[in-house]
């Protein structure tokens, strides 16, 4: 109903994520809506992957999750790799007998996913073949393969030039209405993104609309960042919105 509040999809009340005992983000609050497509940020070891892990487990099958290790087999074709994609969507005898005779219709679709991704006359080439770019854009398609709603991205984009990142995600996107992706390029960010989520120092220090933010903002996030940017560090770090006061649109306006 109009003036509702919509319901995120998943959300952190002040809860602490790491691993066994270790805390790599402290008291994280964020909340996830549908339609939203947002850009994590922050420098090596903040906790990208680590916040996607939490994120991937609350949200189950409901998310396709591209990892920043790929976890191709090297040794499998092209072809195979995308589709253990939907692996457990098929009879163990399906699976077997497609390792040996690839079933026609997977064929197909694998087939169409690879001519989008770039990937055209590699079906059959095995992983462990191909050069850093094919073997991303590969993990990209076993993901896509997944036709989940939500779409969980560790650096998908990569090891890829300026321009197929934006090739990239722009499949994402026409395959997802709600993205999370891990990335470094910053002013990617801005472009294709609704929203922010910016890590640093085991804390979310930037949860906010792009439209809100500039790259300083963004350069604050990274310690190694030009020093020129003007406003100090703390005036950038932006309160958490109040969910109450968020009508459903593309996400959250
Ligand atoms: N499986 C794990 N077990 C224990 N500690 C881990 C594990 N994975 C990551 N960490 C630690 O958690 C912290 C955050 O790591 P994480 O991989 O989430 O950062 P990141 O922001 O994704 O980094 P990068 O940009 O380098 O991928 C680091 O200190 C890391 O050493």
């Amino acid at each position: 109903m109009a003036g509702e509040p919509c319901r995120p999809l998943v959300a952190f009340e002040a809860e602490d994520l790491g691993h066994g005992n270790q805390v790599v983000l402290s008291r994280l609050s964020l909340a996830l809506y549908p339609g939203e497509r947002v850009a994590l940020l922050g420098p090596s070891g903040a906790g990208k992957s680590t916040l996607l892990g939490a994120l991937r487990r609350r949200l189950d099958d409901s998310a396709a999750w591209c990892p920043q290790q790929h976890g191709l087999v090297p040794q499998l074709a092209v072809y195979h790799n995308v589709y253990m994609g939907r692996l457990t969507e098929h009879s163990t005898l399906a699976n077997l007998w497609n390792l040996v005779r690839p079933l026609a219709g997977p064929w197909r679709e694998v087939s169409e996913l690879c001519d989008a991704l770039g990937l055209t006359g590699l079906m059959r080439r095995p992983v462990g073949r191909l050069s850093g770019g094919q073997r991303q854009r590969v993990a990209i398609a076993r993901a896509l393969y997944q036709q989940r709603e939500l779409f969980l991205g560790d650096e998908p984009v990569a090891s890829v030039d300026p321009h197929q990142a934006l090739r990239l995600l722009a499949l994402i996107e026409a395959r997802h209405a709600t993205l999370v992706i891990a990335l470094h390029q910053r002013e990617l960010a801005l472009s294709h993104f609704d929203r922010v989520w910016g890590l640093r120092d085991g804390r979310l220090v930037i949860d906010a609309p792009t439209h809100e933010l500039t790259l300083a903002d963004l350069d604050g996030l990274y310690p190694d960042a030009d020093a020129s940017a003007e406003t100090p560090r703390e005036d950038r770090s932006l309160p958490m919105p109040d969910p109450e006061a968020l009508p459903c649109a593309r996400g959250r306006p």
